[in-house]
This record gives C-alpha cells, structure tokens and sequence, in this order.
C-alpha cells in the first residue's frame, strides 16, 4: 500500500497554508462556496496560493456553482485542481479542461463504485467520499460507514468526513485510500468544543499528517 496523499481543505490564512506545507501536506484546499464558514473570496485565495510553497497542489472547490463563476475563478487563480462538492455531473465537470475530482456524499443507497465508473469515463482524477448530513454540502466534522466503500474502484478513493488526528491512521488501515481529506478535524476549537471555522491548528496538522502517513 501507498503512503496516503494528504489534502487540508478549508484553508482561510495564508500562515494556515504555509504551515500545512512544511507539515508535508500534499494539497490545501479553497472553499469558494459562500455559505461555507470557511468561505475565501478570491483576493484572499489570491494571497494564500501566493505564500505556498512549490510541490503543493492547490485544489478550489465549488458547490453548484455556474460555469460562469468557475470559469471567472481560473482565470483569476492559480489553481491545480477543481472540486466539484455538490450535484455536478460528468458533463458539467468535463468543462474546464482542468483536472478535478468530484465528491460523493455517502447517504442511504450511493453507489460509489457505479459513481466512480460514471465519472472516470468523464475524466475525472479521483472519487472523494464524504458524509452525508442534510442541509450541510461538506465540511461535516460526520464520519460515515467506510464499511460502505468498495475494494476496488475505478478512480482513485480520498477518505473524508470527520476524520482526526485520533482516527486517521485506522481509517487508512482499513480503507486503503488513495488519500485523505481533512477540516474540521484539524481547527482550533471553543471552549465549548466547537471548531472555529478556518482557522487551522498547526499541532493538529502535524499530528493528522503524522498519523496518515505513518
Ligand atoms: O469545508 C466546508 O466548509 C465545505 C463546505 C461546503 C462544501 C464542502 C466543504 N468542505 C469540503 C471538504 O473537502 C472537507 O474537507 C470535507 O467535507 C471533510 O470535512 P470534515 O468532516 O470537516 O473534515
């Protein structure tokens, strides 16, 4: 089995980036999904992809967005990847002559082996499996049942959905993913527990990409 690529999603700062970099992060992913807390407009996505250092792949995700939008965003930014997070389909992806992975949302019924097939034929890069929680595209803090996943898949699997430094490692044991994707898992928290959206902590970074790598 391969080392698990990492990806830190929901970056907001610059410093958060940079950090996530020299911890060994593979890729960080931008939000541009405007009712997301951990939302960047693109003068602030613009600052963040300036302070990264090189072998970083930078990844933007969009929920529904128009093409339009998207379109307006490559050519503003520097991005690798593109992340497609709600009900875009093969087609919709194939547009932007850009590489992308679609994630799935694990609710009742999804098929992620018949999804990847759908969406490998389109061109998509990887499959990334997230929870499902109504109302709530991504960025959960949920596990879901990884008993769910399938051995084998037609595009390369990255685990997400209230993954930790605490839980990680047996994620990938049982898993084997091509990578893993983490948010909430790795921010700084309240008092009361609660993450404050965006706002990375780098003692948590290091320990995921400790623990997923190990
Ligand atoms: O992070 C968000 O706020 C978000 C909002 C809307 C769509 C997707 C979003 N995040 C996507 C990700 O790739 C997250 O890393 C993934 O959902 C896992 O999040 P978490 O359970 O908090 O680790």
């Amino acid at each position: 089995m391969s080392t698990p690529r990492v990806k830190i999603c929901g970056i907001t700062r610059p410093e958060d980036a940079v950090q996530a970099a020299r911890a060994g992060a593979d890729a960080i992913g931008l939000v541009f999904y405007p009712s997301s807390p951990r939302y960047v407009d693109p003068r602030r996505a613009a600052r963040i992809l300036a302070a990264l250092p090189p072998f970083v792949t930078t990844v933007g995700l969009f929920v529904n967005a128009d093409a339009g939008l998207v379109r307006e965003y490559l050519r503003e930014l520097p991005l690798d990847m593109l992340q497609f997070h709600g009900d875009e389909t093969p087609e919709y992806g194939a547009a932007f002559q850009r590489p992308w992975i679609k994630a799935l949302r694990m609710r009742d019924g999804a098929d992620p082996a018949g999804v990847a097939r759908e969406y490998a034929a389109a061109g998509a890069r990887g499959l990334l499996v997230d929870s499902y929680v109504p109302g709530t595209p991504g960025g959960t803090g949920e596990r879901f049942d990884w008993g769910l996943l399938p051995r084998e898949s037609a595009l390369p699997l990255i685990l997400a959905g209230g993954l930790t430094p605490a839980n990680v490692a047996e994620a990938v044991r049982q898993v084997r993913p091509w990578g893993v994707d983490v948010s909430g898992g790795v921010e700084v928290r309240a008092v009361t527990g609660a993450t404050l959206g965006g706002i990375k902590d780098r003692h948590a970074v290091r320990a995921f990409l400790r623990a997923a790598k190990a």
